[in-house]
Protein backbone atom coordinates (compact mmCIF):
# COMPACT_ATOMS: atom_id res chain seq x y z
CA UNK A 1 0.00 0.00 0.00
CA UNK A 2 1.78 3.72 -1.40
CA UNK A 3 0.50 7.00 0.70
CA UNK A 4 1.19 10.26 -1.06
CA UNK A 5 -0.31 14.04 -0.34
CA UNK A 6 -2.10 15.44 -2.62
CA UNK A 7 -3.51 19.26 -3.03
CA UNK A 8 -7.84 18.90 -2.55
CA UNK A 9 -10.05 21.05 -4.45
CA UNK A 10 -10.41 23.50 -1.55
CA UNK A 11 -6.13 23.81 -1.48
CA UNK A 12 -6.21 21.27 1.91
CA UNK A 13 -3.89 18.14 1.53
CA UNK A 14 -5.15 15.01 1.37
CA UNK A 15 -3.95 11.84 2.53
CA UNK A 16 -4.04 9.60 -0.64
CA UNK A 17 -4.10 6.00 -0.21
CA UNK A 18 -3.65 3.52 -2.60
CA UNK A 19 -2.30 0.33 -3.86
CA UNK A 20 -1.11 -0.34 -7.43
CA UNK A 21 -3.97 -1.78 -9.89
CA UNK A 22 -6.77 -0.86 -7.31
CA UNK A 23 -10.08 -1.05 -7.79
CA UNK A 24 -10.59 0.97 -5.23
CA UNK A 25 -9.06 4.82 -4.32
CA UNK A 26 -9.14 6.44 -1.29
CA UNK A 27 -8.63 10.07 0.21
CA UNK A 28 -8.91 11.24 3.16
CA UNK A 29 -9.17 14.93 3.94
CA UNK A 30 -6.89 15.54 6.72
CA UNK A 31 -8.29 18.78 7.84
CA UNK A 32 -11.80 17.01 8.10
CA UNK A 33 -11.13 13.90 8.50
CA UNK A 34 -13.49 12.90 5.75
CA UNK A 35 -13.11 9.74 3.21
CA UNK A 36 -13.53 10.05 -0.45
CA UNK A 37 -13.87 6.27 -1.46
CA UNK A 38 -13.99 5.78 -5.12
CA UNK A 39 -14.92 2.98 -6.96
CA UNK A 40 -12.86 2.13 -10.27
CA UNK A 41 -13.39 -0.87 -11.96
CA UNK A 42 -13.76 -0.34 -15.95
CA UNK A 43 -16.03 -0.92 -17.48
CA UNK A 44 -19.10 -0.85 -15.40
CA UNK A 45 -18.05 -1.24 -12.05
CA UNK A 46 -19.50 -4.23 -11.87
CA UNK A 47 -19.17 -6.25 -7.93
CA UNK A 48 -17.41 -9.07 -8.70
CA UNK A 49 -15.79 -11.61 -5.04
CA UNK A 50 -12.14 -9.60 -5.67
CA UNK A 51 -14.03 -5.68 -5.77
CA UNK A 52 -16.60 -6.33 -3.21
CA UNK A 53 -13.32 -7.91 -0.97
CA UNK A 54 -11.60 -4.23 -1.71
CA UNK A 55 -14.18 -1.96 -0.65
CA UNK A 56 -14.86 -4.19 2.50
CA UNK A 57 -10.96 -4.08 3.51
CA UNK A 58 -10.98 -0.32 2.39
CA UNK A 59 -14.24 0.34 4.93
CA UNK A 60 -12.47 -1.83 7.77
CA UNK A 61 -9.51 0.44 7.40
CA UNK A 62 -11.02 3.66 7.11
CA UNK A 63 -12.76 2.34 10.42
CA UNK A 64 -9.24 1.41 12.26
CA UNK A 65 -8.39 4.72 11.26
CA UNK A 66 -11.15 6.65 12.66
CA UNK A 67 -12.52 8.57 9.57
CA UNK A 68 -14.78 11.17 10.50
CA UNK A 69 -16.80 10.39 7.47
CA UNK A 70 -16.97 8.61 4.21
CA UNK A 71 -18.16 9.80 0.75
CA UNK A 72 -18.77 6.18 -1.91
CA UNK A 73 -18.36 7.58 -5.68
CA UNK A 74 -17.74 6.39 -8.78
CA UNK A 75 -14.58 7.74 -10.57
CA UNK A 76 -16.25 5.99 -14.24
CA UNK A 77 -17.76 8.82 -16.27
CA UNK A 78 -21.15 7.97 -16.58
CA UNK A 79 -21.56 4.54 -13.91
CA UNK A 80 -22.16 4.51 -10.27
CA UNK A 81 -22.10 1.25 -10.14
CA UNK A 82 -24.20 -1.87 -12.66
CA UNK A 83 -24.64 -4.06 -9.34
CA UNK A 84 -23.26 -7.42 -9.02
CA UNK A 85 -21.24 -8.73 -11.28
CA UNK A 86 -23.77 -10.89 -13.57
CA UNK A 87 -21.03 -13.03 -14.53
CA UNK A 88 -20.60 -14.85 -10.95
CA UNK A 89 -23.70 -16.03 -11.40
CA UNK A 90 -24.77 -17.15 -14.86
CA UNK A 91 -22.93 -20.71 -15.15
CA UNK A 92 -21.40 -20.16 -12.22
CA UNK A 93 -18.51 -22.26 -10.42
CA UNK A 94 -20.18 -23.25 -7.04
CA UNK A 95 -16.97 -22.58 -4.70
CA UNK A 96 -16.75 -19.65 -6.04
CA UNK A 97 -20.39 -18.56 -6.01
CA UNK A 98 -20.99 -19.19 -2.93
CA UNK A 99 -17.71 -17.30 -1.68
CA UNK A 100 -18.65 -14.61 -3.94
CA UNK A 101 -22.23 -14.43 -1.59
CA UNK A 102 -20.60 -14.35 1.41
CA UNK A 103 -18.42 -11.74 0.79
CA UNK A 104 -21.27 -9.75 -1.03
CA UNK A 105 -23.22 -10.34 2.48
CA UNK A 106 -19.89 -9.49 4.38
CA UNK A 107 -19.34 -6.03 2.67
CA UNK A 108 -22.85 -5.07 2.96
CA UNK A 109 -22.54 -5.22 6.91
CA UNK A 110 -19.48 -3.29 6.88
CA UNK A 111 -20.86 -0.52 4.75
CA UNK A 112 -24.42 -0.71 6.28
CA UNK A 113 -23.08 -1.01 10.01
CA UNK A 114 -19.86 1.93 9.42
CA UNK A 115 -19.39 3.73 12.67
CA UNK A 116 -19.11 6.52 10.78
CA UNK A 117 -21.69 8.55 8.64
CA UNK A 118 -21.92 7.76 4.79
CA UNK A 119 -22.82 9.92 1.75
CA UNK A 120 -23.19 8.12 -1.67
CA UNK A 121 -22.46 10.63 -4.41
CA UNK A 122 -24.47 8.95 -7.93
CA UNK A 123 -22.53 10.22 -10.34
CA UNK A 124 -23.80 7.74 -12.91
CA UNK A 125 -26.57 4.99 -13.00
CA UNK A 126 -27.04 2.69 -9.98
CA UNK A 127 -29.14 -0.31 -10.70
CA UNK A 128 -29.43 -3.33 -8.47
CA UNK A 129 -26.12 -3.61 -6.46
CA UNK A 130 -25.68 -0.21 -7.73
CA UNK A 131 -28.55 1.06 -5.82
CA UNK A 132 -28.30 -1.63 -2.96
CA UNK A 133 -24.81 0.08 -1.94
CA UNK A 134 -26.25 3.42 -2.35
CA UNK A 135 -29.15 2.73 -0.35
CA UNK A 136 -27.04 1.77 2.42
CA UNK A 137 -25.47 5.05 2.83
CA UNK A 138 -26.57 7.56 5.33
CA UNK A 139 -27.39 9.69 3.04
CA UNK A 140 -27.52 10.05 -1.36
CA UNK A 141 -26.67 12.76 -3.41
CA UNK A 142 -27.62 11.95 -7.07
CA UNK A 143 -26.19 13.76 -10.29
CA UNK A 144 -28.84 14.63 -12.98
CA UNK A 145 -30.66 14.08 -14.97
CA UNK A 146 -29.70 11.59 -17.22
CA UNK A 147 -29.00 8.83 -14.37
CA UNK A 148 -31.14 6.15 -13.20
CA UNK A 149 -31.23 4.22 -9.91
CA UNK A 150 -33.38 1.06 -8.61
CA UNK A 151 -33.63 -2.47 -7.82
CA UNK A 152 -34.05 -4.01 -10.82
CA UNK A 153 -34.28 -7.58 -10.42
CA UNK A 154 -37.59 -8.63 -11.71
CA UNK A 155 -36.26 -7.41 -15.11
CA UNK A 156 -33.48 -10.33 -15.06
CA UNK A 157 -35.85 -12.79 -13.87
CA UNK A 158 -34.39 -13.12 -10.27
CA UNK A 159 -35.86 -11.95 -6.99
CA UNK A 160 -33.70 -9.83 -4.33
CA UNK A 161 -33.15 -11.54 -1.44
CA UNK A 162 -34.65 -10.11 1.55
CA UNK A 163 -32.05 -8.12 3.18
CA UNK A 164 -32.15 -5.93 -0.11
CA UNK A 165 -35.99 -5.62 -0.02
CA UNK A 166 -35.98 -4.51 3.72
CA UNK A 167 -32.85 -1.41 3.09
CA UNK A 168 -35.23 -0.65 0.33
CA UNK A 169 -38.54 -0.36 2.45
CA UNK A 170 -36.16 1.51 4.74
CA UNK A 171 -35.67 3.89 2.79
CA UNK A 172 -38.63 4.54 0.89
CA UNK A 173 -41.75 2.81 3.21
CA UNK A 174 -43.16 -0.56 2.44
CA UNK A 175 -45.97 0.72 -0.64
CA UNK A 176 -43.08 2.62 -2.72
CA UNK A 177 -40.56 -0.30 -2.21
CA UNK A 178 -43.45 -2.81 -3.16
CA UNK A 179 -43.93 -0.91 -5.85
CA UNK A 180 -40.27 -0.24 -7.14
CA UNK A 181 -39.48 -4.11 -6.20
CA UNK A 182 -42.41 -6.10 -8.54
CA UNK A 183 -42.11 -3.85 -11.55
CA UNK A 184 -38.30 -3.74 -11.51
CA UNK A 185 -38.08 0.28 -11.51
CA UNK A 186 -35.26 2.23 -12.82
CA UNK A 187 -36.03 5.81 -11.46
CA UNK A 188 -34.67 8.95 -13.10
CA UNK A 189 -32.88 11.50 -10.67
CA UNK A 190 -36.64 13.33 -10.64
CA UNK A 191 -38.11 10.66 -9.80
CA UNK A 192 -35.77 9.22 -7.20
CA UNK A 193 -36.23 12.62 -5.57
CA UNK A 194 -39.97 12.75 -5.72
CA UNK A 195 -40.20 9.26 -4.11
CA UNK A 196 -37.15 9.59 -1.29
CA UNK A 197 -35.02 7.16 -2.88
CA UNK A 198 -32.54 10.06 -3.41
CA UNK A 199 -32.13 12.74 -1.00
CA UNK A 200 -30.57 15.47 -3.31
CA UNK A 201 -30.46 15.88 -6.93
CA UNK A 202 -27.42 18.19 -7.88
CA UNK A 203 -26.08 19.42 -11.60
CA UNK A 204 -22.46 18.00 -11.67
CA UNK A 205 -20.18 15.74 -9.56
CA UNK A 206 -18.33 18.65 -7.34
CA UNK A 207 -21.75 20.30 -6.51
CA UNK A 208 -22.41 16.26 -5.29
CA UNK A 209 -19.10 16.00 -3.38
CA UNK A 210 -19.77 20.08 -1.81
CA UNK A 211 -23.01 18.36 -0.60
CA UNK A 212 -21.65 15.52 0.85
CA UNK A 213 -19.06 17.00 2.75
CA UNK A 214 -21.72 19.42 4.30
CA UNK A 215 -24.00 16.63 4.94
CA UNK A 216 -20.89 14.88 6.74
CA UNK A 217 -19.87 18.20 8.70
CA UNK A 218 -22.94 18.18 10.94
CA UNK A 219 -21.88 15.58 12.49
CA UNK A 220 -18.82 16.99 13.87
CA UNK A 221 -21.23 18.15 16.37
CA UNK A 222 -22.64 14.92 17.19
CA UNK A 223 -21.19 12.28 19.57
CA UNK A 224 -19.57 9.68 17.59
CA UNK A 225 -21.11 6.99 20.30
CA UNK A 226 -24.47 9.00 20.00
CA UNK A 227 -24.09 8.77 16.41
CA UNK A 228 -23.29 4.59 16.19
CA UNK A 229 -25.87 3.93 18.95
CA UNK A 230 -28.90 5.87 16.88
CA UNK A 231 -27.69 4.07 13.61
CA UNK A 232 -27.65 0.51 14.79
CA UNK A 233 -30.73 0.67 16.29
CA UNK A 234 -32.36 1.61 13.71
CA UNK A 235 -30.87 -0.36 11.38
CA UNK A 236 -30.61 -3.53 13.86
CA UNK A 237 -33.32 -5.85 12.57
CA UNK A 238 -32.41 -5.57 8.96
CA UNK A 239 -29.00 -6.24 9.91
CA UNK A 240 -29.67 -9.00 12.43
CA UNK A 241 -32.11 -10.88 9.66
CA UNK A 242 -29.10 -11.18 7.80
CA UNK A 243 -26.50 -12.30 10.72
CA UNK A 244 -28.95 -15.01 11.94
CA UNK A 245 -29.77 -16.07 8.61
CA UNK A 246 -26.46 -15.82 6.53
CA UNK A 247 -26.38 -19.63 5.90
CA UNK A 248 -29.98 -19.87 4.89
CA UNK A 249 -29.36 -17.09 2.52
CA UNK A 250 -26.77 -17.97 1.18
CA UNK A 251 -27.57 -21.89 0.24
CA UNK A 252 -30.99 -20.77 -0.88
CA UNK A 253 -29.23 -17.45 -3.34
CA UNK A 254 -26.88 -20.87 -4.47
CA UNK A 255 -29.19 -22.94 -5.40
CA UNK A 256 -32.13 -20.50 -6.73
CA UNK A 257 -29.23 -18.77 -9.08
CA UNK A 258 -28.20 -22.33 -10.45
CA UNK A 259 -31.51 -23.53 -11.38
CA UNK A 260 -32.14 -23.95 -15.46
CA UNK A 261 -35.18 -20.91 -15.24
CA UNK A 262 -32.87 -18.59 -13.48
CA UNK A 263 -29.83 -19.26 -15.77
CA UNK A 264 -32.03 -19.25 -19.50
CA UNK A 265 -33.38 -15.76 -17.83
CA UNK A 266 -29.92 -14.63 -16.76
CA UNK A 267 -28.50 -15.45 -20.53
CA UNK A 268 -31.06 -13.91 -22.14
CA UNK A 269 -30.50 -10.98 -20.31
CA UNK A 270 -26.74 -10.72 -20.45
CA UNK A 271 -27.33 -11.36 -24.23
CA UNK A 272 -29.49 -8.01 -24.45
CA UNK A 273 -26.74 -6.11 -22.43
CA UNK A 274 -24.12 -7.53 -25.20
CA UNK A 275 -26.69 -5.86 -28.05
C1 LIG B 1 -38.67 -16.99 -0.58
C2 LIG B 1 -38.16 -16.28 -1.79
C3 LIG B 1 -36.85 -15.60 -1.56
C4 LIG B 1 -36.19 -15.24 -2.86
C5 LIG B 1 -34.75 -14.93 -2.68
C6 LIG B 1 -34.02 -15.08 -4.01
C7 LIG B 1 -32.60 -14.79 -3.88
C8 LIG B 1 -31.79 -15.20 -5.09
C9 LIG B 1 -31.58 -14.14 -6.08
C10 LIG B 1 -30.22 -13.60 -6.13
C11 LIG B 1 -30.28 -12.14 -6.33
C12 LIG B 1 -29.12 -11.65 -7.03
C13 LIG B 1 -29.13 -10.15 -7.01
C14 LIG B 1 -28.60 -9.46 -7.97
C15 LIG B 1 -28.54 -8.00 -7.94
C16 LIG B 1 -27.76 -7.40 -9.07
O1 LIG B 1 -27.05 -6.46 -8.85
S1 LIG B 1 -27.90 -8.10 -10.60
C17 LIG B 1 -27.12 -6.98 -11.70
C18 LIG B 1 -28.12 -6.03 -12.23
N1 LIG B 1 -27.49 -5.05 -13.07
C19 LIG B 1 -28.01 -4.62 -14.19
O2 LIG B 1 -29.07 -5.05 -14.61
C20 LIG B 1 -27.22 -3.61 -14.95
C21 LIG B 1 -27.02 -4.02 -16.33
N2 LIG B 1 -26.21 -3.06 -17.06
C22 LIG B 1 -26.71 -1.95 -17.61
O3 LIG B 1 -27.87 -1.63 -17.51
C23 LIG B 1 -25.75 -1.12 -18.40
O4 LIG B 1 -24.62 -1.90 -18.68
C24 LIG B 1 -25.30 0.18 -17.70
C25 LIG B 1 -26.46 1.18 -17.67
C26 LIG B 1 -24.80 -0.08 -16.29
C27 LIG B 1 -24.14 0.81 -18.50
O5 LIG B 1 -24.52 0.98 -19.84
P1 LIG B 1 -23.40 1.27 -20.97
O6 LIG B 1 -22.50 2.35 -20.52
O7 LIG B 1 -24.15 1.45 -22.25
O8 LIG B 1 -22.49 -0.02 -20.97
P2 LIG B 1 -22.83 -1.43 -21.62
O9 LIG B 1 -22.36 -1.45 -23.03
O10 LIG B 1 -24.24 -1.82 -21.37
O11 LIG B 1 -21.92 -2.39 -20.72
C28 LIG B 1 -20.50 -2.47 -20.90
C29 LIG B 1 -20.07 -3.90 -20.67
O12 LIG B 1 -20.34 -4.24 -19.31
C30 LIG B 1 -21.16 -5.40 -19.23
N3 LIG B 1 -22.03 -5.31 -18.06
C31 LIG B 1 -22.91 -4.36 -17.79
N4 LIG B 1 -23.49 -4.58 -16.59
C32 LIG B 1 -22.95 -5.71 -16.09
C33 LIG B 1 -23.14 -6.47 -14.89
N5 LIG B 1 -24.00 -6.08 -13.93
N6 LIG B 1 -22.42 -7.58 -14.71
C34 LIG B 1 -21.53 -7.99 -15.67
N7 LIG B 1 -21.31 -7.33 -16.84
C35 LIG B 1 -22.01 -6.19 -17.03
C36 LIG B 1 -21.94 -5.38 -20.55
O13 LIG B 1 -22.41 -6.65 -20.87
C37 LIG B 1 -20.89 -4.89 -21.51
O14 LIG B 1 -20.05 -5.98 -21.81
P3 LIG B 1 -19.34 -6.11 -23.25
O15 LIG B 1 -18.43 -4.92 -23.34
O16 LIG B 1 -20.44 -6.07 -24.27
O17 LIG B 1 -18.63 -7.41 -23.19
Amino acid sequence: MLRRLILSRNNTFINCRYASQSMVQTTVDEKSGIATVTMNKSPVNSLNLEFLDEIKTELNKLEKDKVKGMMLTSGLQKIFSAGLDITEFYNPNPDRLSKFWSTLQDTWLTLYKTPFPTAAIINGHSPAGGCLFAMSCDYRIMVGPKYTIGLNETKLGIVAPKWFIDTMVAVIGQRKAEISLTTGKMYTTDEALHIGLIDESVPDVNTALTQGNLFLNNFQRISPWAYKMTKDITRQSTVQWLIDNKQKDLDFVVTYLQSAEVQKSLGLYLQSLKK
